[in-house]
């Protein structure tokens, strides 16, 4: 249906909304800022930055976009989250605030600050299946893991190493990817790219 480049928005309610513009654009797509319906209706895809779940999830309801995100997500919208953003992506939330929303759409139950009751950033050796160039260097900052999936999700990675050596980070649900961890901070494009050439075959399916 649709010609032309990829367009790749990026939910640009709160949160590491440049960083992601700017990996997304070195990743070969148009990537541009997404605040309201209208613009959600432009782009290919998705991304939801790293920031705070809480207020993205709030401000989403503010600015009408809850509802037409869910929609888009079962319509089969490619969509990547990092950290708050696989918050917003998880179908069941633990340590969440009362009136935390999330759009759903992967069966996982992710913990919010799950790391951060030791410390709250730190950085790991983190292997990721399908993407290919050794372990990436993950950081992460007052991030979720995930508890468990469902049959439909798959893992992708977990930490290589450390006091949180297992815990799951990594989670792909068909057109939906999620990472505890911000490759948009560390200038390693590998997860980027995969998602654009995810958002790529998906159109090329449509
Ligand atoms: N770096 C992050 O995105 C942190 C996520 C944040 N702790 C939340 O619950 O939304």
């Amino acid at each position: 249906m649709v010609t032309g480049d990829l367009v790749v928005g990026v939910l640009a309610l709160q949160g590491d909304v440049r960083e992601h513009l700017h990996a997304l654009a070195e990743a070969d797509a148009l990537a541009r800022p997404v605040r309201r319906p209208e613009e959600l209706d432009t782009v290919d895809a998705l991304v939801i930055p790293g920031g705070e779940s809480t207020t993205i999830g709030k401000l989403a309801v503010e600015f009408g976009l809850l509802e037409p995100i869910r929609k888009r997500i079962a319509d089969g919208m490619p969509v990547y989250g990092s950290c708050a953003g696989m918050i917003m992506l998880a179908d069941e939330v633990l340590d969440g605030r009362p009136d935390q929303q999330s759009f759903g759409g992967i069966e996982m139950t992710v913990r919010r600050n799950a790391f951060g009751r030791q410390v709250d950033s730190f950085e790991a050796g983190v292997t990721v299946e399908e993407i290919e160039g050794g372990p990436f260097h993950a950081v992460f900052i007052r991030a979720p893991w995930v508890e468990r999936v469902g049959p439909g999700a798959t893992v992708l990675a977990r930490v290589d190493e450390g006091p949180a050596a297992g815990r799951i980070v990594a989670v792909r649900q068909r057109h939906l990817l999620a990472t505890a961890f911000h490759p948009e901070l560390t200038g390693d494009l590998r997860v980027h790219r995969h998602f654009v050439e995810m958002a790529r075959a998906a159109r090329t399916a449509d």
